[in-house]
């Protein structure tokens, strides 16, 4: 599904980073870990085509990133990618529900996937343990544990074939963590879906079958 060879990036300030190549499958679940600034994140918004490739190149069921329009990769990131940000990104004033259906508006093939909007978004609020009762509140009002599942359900609507995470368990303990991962591997679907998720936290590597450490890479 989904290959990089060779990606290097440079930001203005600061050293060249080196990735190591990574091949991903449907069905697989990989868990990238590593040190603080080795470029966890820069990779991931590289797969989702959000920063611009400098060196290198990422291939996705065979179309290459570097014979796309940022128009056409944008378009081809909301149909085929559901992206949970470190930094969240949920529009504060909008309520839960509202968040979570953003995941399918910019995407045709994402919303004809869900042949019910509310029922869906009420499915997912509930398998990833949030009130049904917090559906009509703007997401500002939860703590950053509930708004890391509202991103949680926004990127996993719709079914996109791929699915980043960066460090969406850093604001939950340990109990809830294990909880949120089942709910998550429990919705992901092995014949159609992969996930890359970024974490620090080790002790969520039996959730996955193939762990990248960055440490090693640069060591
Ligand atoms: N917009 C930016 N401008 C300049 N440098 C940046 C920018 N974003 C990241 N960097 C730098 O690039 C390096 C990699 O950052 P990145 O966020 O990808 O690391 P990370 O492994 O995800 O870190 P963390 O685990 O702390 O989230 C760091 O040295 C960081 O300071």
């Amino acid at each position: 599904m989904l290959e990089t060879l060779g990606l290097e990036y440079h930001y203005q300030q600061g050293k060249k980073i080196v990735f190591p190549d990574i091949g991903l499958k449907r069905g697989q679940r990989l868990l990238i870990s590593g040190f603080s600034g080795c470029g966890k994140t820069t990779l991931l918004s590289l797969i989702a085509g959000a920063l611009k490739l400098q060196a290198g190149d990422i291939k996705f069921d065979g179309i290459n990133y570097s014979t796309m329009s940022s128009l056409l990769l944008d378009q081809f990131r909301a149909d085929h990618i559901g992206y949970i940000f470190q930094t969240l990104n949920l529009i504060p004033f909008l309520s839960v529900s509202e968040n979570i259906a953003l995941g399918v508006r910019f995407s045709q093939s994402r919303k004809s996937k869900v042949s019910n909007l509310n029922q869906e978004v009420v499915r997912l609020v509930s398998s990833l343990g949030l009130e049904r009762e917090a559906l009509k509140i703007p997401v500002s009002r939860l703590s950053v544990g509930q708004q890391q599942r509202v991103a949680a359900a926004r990127a996993l609507i719709g079914k996109p074939d791929l699915i980043l995470a960066d460090e969406p368990t850093s604001a939950l303990d340990s109990d809830t963590t294990k909880k949120f991962l089942n709910e998550v591997m429990e919705t992901f679907d092995s014949n159609k879906q992969a996930i890359i998720m970024v974490s620090h936290d080790a002790s969520i590597a039996p959730y996955f079958d193939t762990v990248i450490d960055f440490n090693k890479h640069y060591a």
